[in-house]
């Protein structure tokens, strides 16, 4: 995590996705990692310890990616670009065009791309939450219901992260809550991956 921290001191541009993600992983990914042993697995849970360390993970990068996504311009008035600058390159974008930060076709579909990347993250994160302590489970829907829907705030924005903050409305915020308390109920899984995919066979 601090190893994160030196390089947000050093870094302002991403080369690949691969470089962003190991920005994303020390920086949030580690908080995800640390945050299992302290919430705890439930002890009815039957799935691989790896599944749950994967979803912990993926939720610190599904946030960070979602964090990044949320402040573009926020970031670019400041000199720094968190995107993947192969990624731009490919989708025909400079950073002349995210400092001038106008809202083009190729900006929307570049936008869509990385935004179906995170919600992969989020759904990753979903085989995790379900595993954790009752107690846990609760809070970690929450948040992670709460933090994919600045996505789709991102989308109902048509895409202007430069002038437009995604935001959530209070609303949709305390309806959120129900929602996470009624999916921490579901059950850890009561089956091993392997007895998963012996039943899947017979
Ligand atoms: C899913 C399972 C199995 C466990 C839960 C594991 C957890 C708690 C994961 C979440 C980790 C986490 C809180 C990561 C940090 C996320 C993040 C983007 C923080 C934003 O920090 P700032 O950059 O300070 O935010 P602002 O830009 O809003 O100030």
């Amino acid at each position: 995590m601090i190893e994160g921290m030196r390089m947000d001191l050093k870094k302002s541009r991403y080369r690949s996705f691969d470089e962003l993600y190991l920005y994303c992983y020390y920086v949030a990914g580690t908080v995800g990692l640390m945050s299992v042993p302290v919430m705890g697995i439930s002890p009815d849970s039957r799935a691989a310890t790896e599944t749950v360390y994967k979803g912990a993970l993926a939720l610190g990068l599904a946030n960070q990616l979602t964090n990044i996504l949320r402040d573009v311009g926020e970031d670019a008035r400041r000199g720094r670009i968190y995107l993947p600058q192969d990624e731009l390159e490919a989708a025909g974008l400079s950073e002349a065009d995210i400092f001038n930060g106008r809202v083009t076709d190729e900006w929307r579909s570049f936008m869509s791309g990385q935004i179906t990347r995170a919600r992969a993250f989020f759904r990753q994160a979903e085989e995790g939450a379900t595993e954790l302590n009752q107690e846990s489970r609760w809070p970690v829907w929450a948040s992670l219901l709460l933090y994919r829907q600045i996505l789709d705030e991102i989308e109902a924005n048509d895409y202007d992260n430069f002038t437009k903050r995604a935001y959530v409305p209070k609303t949709k915020k305390l309806m959120a809550l129900p929602k996470a308390y009624l999916r921490s109920l579901m059950p850890p899984s009561s089956q091993t991956q392997s007895q998963r995919h012996y039943s899947s066979l017979t």
